[in-house]
């Protein structure tokens, strides 16, 4: 499976109805700390517009809304992974991405051969606070060499500078929260990641 090697992750399905028309092609519903009905509400409006947008809607930690709303790809956590019923969401036909920020979390994600690996946090991040000091470029390409092809995802601390050297050590993918949803320009700072990772873009057949 190849990933589009810009990987946006919001908070709300409004940031799905701004910037996925724009041509983001995955992107993560991130959703913490709301009711199961507002959440199910962003789900079924996210998956709309990534419908008719071709982009590919990945769900993180609600897993079982995500198989009653017909999605097909989740994101797990390692605590998640503890909790969550594998069988289910394989067994839904759902793909399924893992989080790892060392080297058994990384065993305990390839025991149940996910769709893509995410590392990080590659650099300082603002977003959440994080047990783990930063993986820095290296590790990436440490991790790319563990895994062979399945899909490496970096995350933490990206932004359009940091790119190119994510890429160049390993990472398929990167993922972005805050230099987007922080930004003065929102807009115009997804279509300069967009430009900046095309050469890691397959065009559509
Ligand atoms: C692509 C990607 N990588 C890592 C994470 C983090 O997942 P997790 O460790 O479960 O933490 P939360 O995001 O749930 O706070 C992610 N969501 N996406
Ligand atoms: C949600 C998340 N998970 C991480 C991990 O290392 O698992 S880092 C991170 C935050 C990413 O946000 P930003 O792009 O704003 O740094
Ligand atoms: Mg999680």
């Amino acid at each position: 499976m190849r990933l589009d090697p810009f990987y946006l992750i919001v908070d709300r399905a409004h940031w799905v109805e701004r910037l996925v028309p724009i041509g983001v092609k995955l992107v993560q519903l991130r959703i913490k700390e709301r009711p199961d009905s507002e959440v199910r509400r962003d789900i079924r409006i996210s998956r709309a517009i990534c419908d008719r947008h071709g982009c590919q809607l990945v769900i993180n930690d609600h897993w079982r809304v995500a198989i009653d709303e017909g999605c097909d790809f989740v994101h797990l956590g390692q605590e998640d992974l503890e909790q969550a019923d594998v069988a289910a969401i394989r067994g839904a036909g759902l793909k399924l991405g893992i989080s790892t920020h060392d080297e058994a979390e990384l065993e305990m994600a390839l025991s149940v051969a996910p769709d893509y690996v995410a590392l990080g946090p590659v650099y300082p991040t603002v977003l959440k606070k994080m047990k783990w000091a930063p993986q820095g470029l290296a590790r990436l390409t440490t991790w790319k060499k563990k895994i062979g092809s399945t899909p490496l995802v970096a995350i933490g601390g990206l932004n359009l500078e940091r790119i190119d050297g994510v890429l160049t050590h390993g990472a398929d993918c990167a993922a972005v929260v805050t230099d987007i949803t922080r930004s003065q320009d929102p807009e115009g700072r997804t279509r300069q990641w967009i430009a900046a990772t095309s050469r890691g873009r397959i065009a559509p057949a």
